[in-house]
This record gives structure tokens, sequence and C-alpha cells, in this order.
């Protein structure tokens, strides 16, 4: 009827040819052969292009429109598609965590994705897990990888570090690299990783695709999409424990974890149940953290400007060198240490725990937060969801760092125990007292680490980012064009 309509070709998932004029119901599944065979005739073609449309906040869905054009055309189009879509995944090796978040990731694979991955010709093979760890093993030993173009993990930050840890694990083993040195350079992955957010926090999709939409994430998914991501590994004493992509956190956000792992039952709402818990409970640690600040690289954390889609934080991480500059010395009595290596938005957080962070400049943002008041404490996490500034407090301070480490103050070497061995022995005898009785209030001496939502063994670590060391299928958060219209009624 006229009406013009334009749809980028990298943004088309399928495209289907409607029945010819004279009222054949034969569906033509667009192959050359077909094409050919009416040639000559003087007829036109009429077929209905599926594509991607944006929605408010990020989302995108499944829009249609048919058009209608002569064959010759039709055939350029079909051409152009197939250059275009050349990275786009066929073959996907599907994991699904059942009891992760809500327990509806099973639910939400079948009914909201899987279709989608029909349409769009991709083939998979699922599998859904019986046992914790079991992707990770599956991956690490099991999985033909060859015969995939990408890997879709299905539930929360949990079952991604599963994914990335067999992944990793297998790119190293397969390339020969050891993954146990803390001092070696890791091979990336070749395999892109798709996440279906299904969890409790999924902030490393919200921080990569803007939203936590299962549809969304499969649309960046069909469309080819590649955005890298950097990995911190963790060590203890030269022996590995954990890779790490969101964050590591001891203190507040690792007794946060501990407790809440113990509510399970509750779902997602154990975090804000042992999060206000912990609040109350107000303990410190005290420790000595050392960092390699990074060099070179465009930003720091206090920055206004923002990790967007195709923007400076993929050529930061390619243009600077490797520094070899001065560690630093920090001792202190801390609420919380917290590295962020990417934003860590997430639906309580919608700016993150470090509003400025990129996915993939080679660096994690060190937010160390000192012993002060629960009033004060309180204000630094309500500017977690207002537009201020959260490092703007005088017992907060932040450095984007290369590598860092931590020591907890009982583990210090025997030249610093020296220095206050008298007090030391009092609270260590002190802190045995109150391991027999906890209800004695006093502070413990030790937390734990929080790593991507896993609890660490240790305490004494040595954290180095590895610079965009696997690839999600995103694209990074897109800029929102200044007319968006925010009324658009898109159905979700
Ligand atoms: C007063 C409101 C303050 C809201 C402050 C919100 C800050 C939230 C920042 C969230 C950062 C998440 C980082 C992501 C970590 C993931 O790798 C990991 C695995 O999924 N998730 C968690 O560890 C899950 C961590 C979840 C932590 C939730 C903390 C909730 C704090 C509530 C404090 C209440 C004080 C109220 C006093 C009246
Ligand atoms: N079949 C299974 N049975 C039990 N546990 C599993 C199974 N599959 C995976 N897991 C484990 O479940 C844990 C939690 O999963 P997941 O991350 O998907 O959800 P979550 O913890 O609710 O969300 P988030 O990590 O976003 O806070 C992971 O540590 C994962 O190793
Ligand atoms: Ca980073």
């Amino acid at each position: 009827s006229g009406v013009c309509h334009s749809v980028p070709v990298s943004e088309i998932i399928s495209v289907r040819e409607e029945e010819e004029e004279n009222g054949s119901r034969q569906r033509d599944d667009g192959s050359w052969k077909k094409i050919r065979e009416r040639e000559g005739k003087d007829c036109r073609q009429a077929f209905t292009v599926l594509y991607v449309e944006r929605c408010r906040q990020h989302r995108w869905r499944c829009a249609e429109v048919t058009f209608t054009c002569s064959d010759e055309a039709f055939l350029l189009l079909l051409l152009l598609l197939f250059v275009s879509t050349a990275s786009r995944p066929k073959h996907l090796l599907v994991y699904i965590n059942p009891y992760g978040g809500k327990r509806q990731g099973k639910r939400i694979y079948e009914q909201k994705v899987a279709p989608l991955f029909t349409q769009a010709g991709i083939s998979t093979s699922v599998i859904v897990t019986e046992y914790a760890n079991h992707a990770r093993d599956h991956l690490k030993m099991e999985a033909e990888l060859k015969k995939f173009d990408g890997v879709v993990c299905v539930g929360g930050d949990g079952m991604f570090s599963e994914i990335i840890h067999g992944l990793i694990w297998r790119t190293q083993i397969d390339c020969g690299v050891d993954p146990n040195s803390p001092e070696e350079a890791l091979s990336p992955c070749s395999l892109r990783i798709g996440i279906i957010p299904a969890g409790s926090t999924d902030c490393i999709c919200f921080a990569s695709v803007g939203t936590n939409d299962p549809v969304t994430s499969a649309l960046h998914i069909i469309v080819g999409d590649s955005q890298p991501l950097d990995v911190c590994s963790v060590h203890h004493n030269n022996m590995f424990l954990r890779y790490s992509v969101s964050l590591l956190g001891y203190g507040f956000y690792g007794d946060v974890l501990s407790d809440s792992e113990r509510k399970r039952w509750m779902g997602p709402a154990r975090y804000d149940f042992s999060g206000l818990k912990m609040f109350l409970t107000h303990h410190y640690y005290e420790g000595t953290v050392s960092y390699l600040p990074a060099k070179g690289i465009i930003g720091t954390p206090r920055d206004a400007t923002r990790c967007r889609s195709g923007q400076i934080c993929l050529f930061s991480f390619v243009f600077h060198p490797e520094s070899s500059g001065e560690w630093r010395t920090i001792r202190g009595k801390f609420l919380a240490i917290n590295a962020a290596s990417m934003s860590c938005a997430c639906p309580r957080s919608p700016k993150g725990l470090s509003p400025a962070a990129h996915l993939a400049d080679g660096t994690t943002d060190l937010i160390l937060v000192r012993k002060c008041s629960r009033f004060n404490f309180l204000r630094h996490l309500l500017r977690h969801t207002s537009k201020d500034d959260q490092f703007d407090l005088t017992f907060i301070e932040v450095h984007r760092v290369r590598r860092f480490r931590f020591m907890p103050r009982h583990c210090q070497s025997d030249s610093d125990l020296e220095l206050d061995l008298h007090e030391n022995s009092k609270r260590q005898i002190f802190s045995q007292i109150c391991k027999d009785h906890p209800a004695c209030g006093c502070a413990p001496a030790y937390s734990s680490w929080n790593c991507d939502g896993e609890i660490l063994t240790h305490t004494g670590i040595d954290v180095r980012v590895h610079g965009q060391l696997i690839k999600l299928f995103a694209r990074g958060i897109e800029e929102l064009p200044v007319f968006e219209d925010l009324s658009n009624p898109c159905a979700i």
C-alpha cells in the first residue's frame, strides 16, 4: 500500500516467503532452486520479515512486516542476508539450571527462547543440569565443543560462573597453558556465551545487555552479537581458587552471601533479608590491601561516562600498555572491600556497584569502604539506588586496578605480627572464645570473599585481571536515542 518501512539486514531474524498470488498454498523455503524455477515469470515476491524492535529499557522484541518486490530484488536480499549473517550461531549447546532464582529456568527456556531459536533456524543440544557443577564438568571433560558455535547458560550468575570455569579451563588445556599459574597469560575462549537470565541477581546479563529479559537475550544470541569481557583470576599462595567477572566482595557482601546461602528456600528475597541483617550487624574487618594501579587507560571510576555499546571500552584495552607500575598498600579497618570488573548493574541497583566500570578494559574497580557509622554506611548503600555518587563520601576510596592482593590482619607476616604481638594474641584467644559462644556479639576476625555469588575458601587472595578473556552474545548497553518515545507500548 506504499507504506515505507526499513529494517537493517543485521537485525533480521528470519524471512518467510508468502504464498504466491495465484493462490497456491505451497510455501517456499526461500531456497535458490525455488527462486530459479520462477525465473522468467513476471511475478512479484511477497515476503514477511521477522526483525528486532527496540522497546523500553533496552528490551528487544520480535516484530514482523511484509514487503513485496521483484524476484531479482528478493534474490539480492537473500544474498545480503547470507553475507551479513556469517557471524550468527547455527548450533548451540544449552545448559539449564532448573533450580536457579525462582526455579523457572526450564519454563523460561521452553516457552520464550526455544521457539525463537527454531524460527531463526538454530539447532540446539539441551542439557538440564542434575546437580551443582554438572555444566562445569561437562564442559571441562565431555562436551564436543567443535560441533557448536556457542554456549547458552539458562540461570543466574552462579550458573554463568560454572560455564566460564568449564570453558576457560578447557581452552587452557587445549592450548597448553597451565591454568593454575597466577603468572601465565591465559588463552582467550573462542566460543561465545549467551545468558538467558533465570537467577536471583543476573548482574552479568543486566550489565552487558541493559536488562534481564530472556527474549532480549535470545535475540542478541540470534543476531550473533559479540561482547568481550574481562575475567579476574583469584589465587591463594600460588594456588588457583576461582575466576570472577562481576563482584569480588569481602566484608559486607561476603557476609550477606554466607548468611543467604542458608536461606536458599527464600529465593531471590534471601539477599534482602541477609542484607538487612548484615547491615544491622555492622561488622568491620582489618587487613591490608595492595594494588597495581591501571595506567594508560581511558577513564577513572569517578567518571561520568558509562560503558556503552561500541564506545571507549573496546579500544581502551587494545591501546594501553601492560603497566608495570608501583604497588601501593593500604592498611585499615573496612566494612567492605569490593572489586567490580564490570558495573554490576542489576535490578536492585540499576547503575551498579561501580557505575563507570567497563566490561572489557582489562581493569577492575577496587572500592574500599572504611569503618564508619551505620548511618554513613546506609547513606553509601542508598546512593546505589539514586543519582548521587556513592563514592563521594570521606570513608570511601576507589581505584582502577589491574591487580590486587588482600591479606586479613591475622594472616600478616611474622614481622608484622611481632609489632603488635601482645594485642594480637589477646585477640586470637578472644576470637576463639567467640567461635564457641557466638551469642557474645563481638566482631569476628574474618569475613569471606563473595566471588560472583560463590564463597571462597580462603581470605588471603591475589587477583589479576585478564582483559577480554571471554566473549558474550551481547553488544554492551546501547545509548538511548534522545528522541526515544518512552510511551511506546511494547507488549512485554
Ligand atoms: C537501602 C537499600 C540499599 C540497596 C543497596 C543495594 C546495593 C546492591 C548492589 C548489588 C550488587 C550486586 C553485585 C552482584 C553480585 C553477584 O555476583 C552475586 C551473584 O549473583 N550476587 C550477590 O552476591 C547478591 C548481593 C546482594 C546484595 C544485596 C544487598 C542488600 C542490602 C540491603 C541493605 C538494607 C539496609 C536497610 C536499612 C534500613
Ligand atoms: N541441577 C542443579 N542442582 C542444584 N544446584 C545446581 C544445579 N545446577 C546448577 N546448580 C547450582 O545452583 C547455583 C545457583 O544457581 P544460579 O546462579 O542459576 O541461581 P541464583 O543463585 O538464584 O542466582 P544468582 O547467581 O544470579 O544470584 C549455582 O551455584 C549452580 O552451581
Ligand atoms: Ca573491566
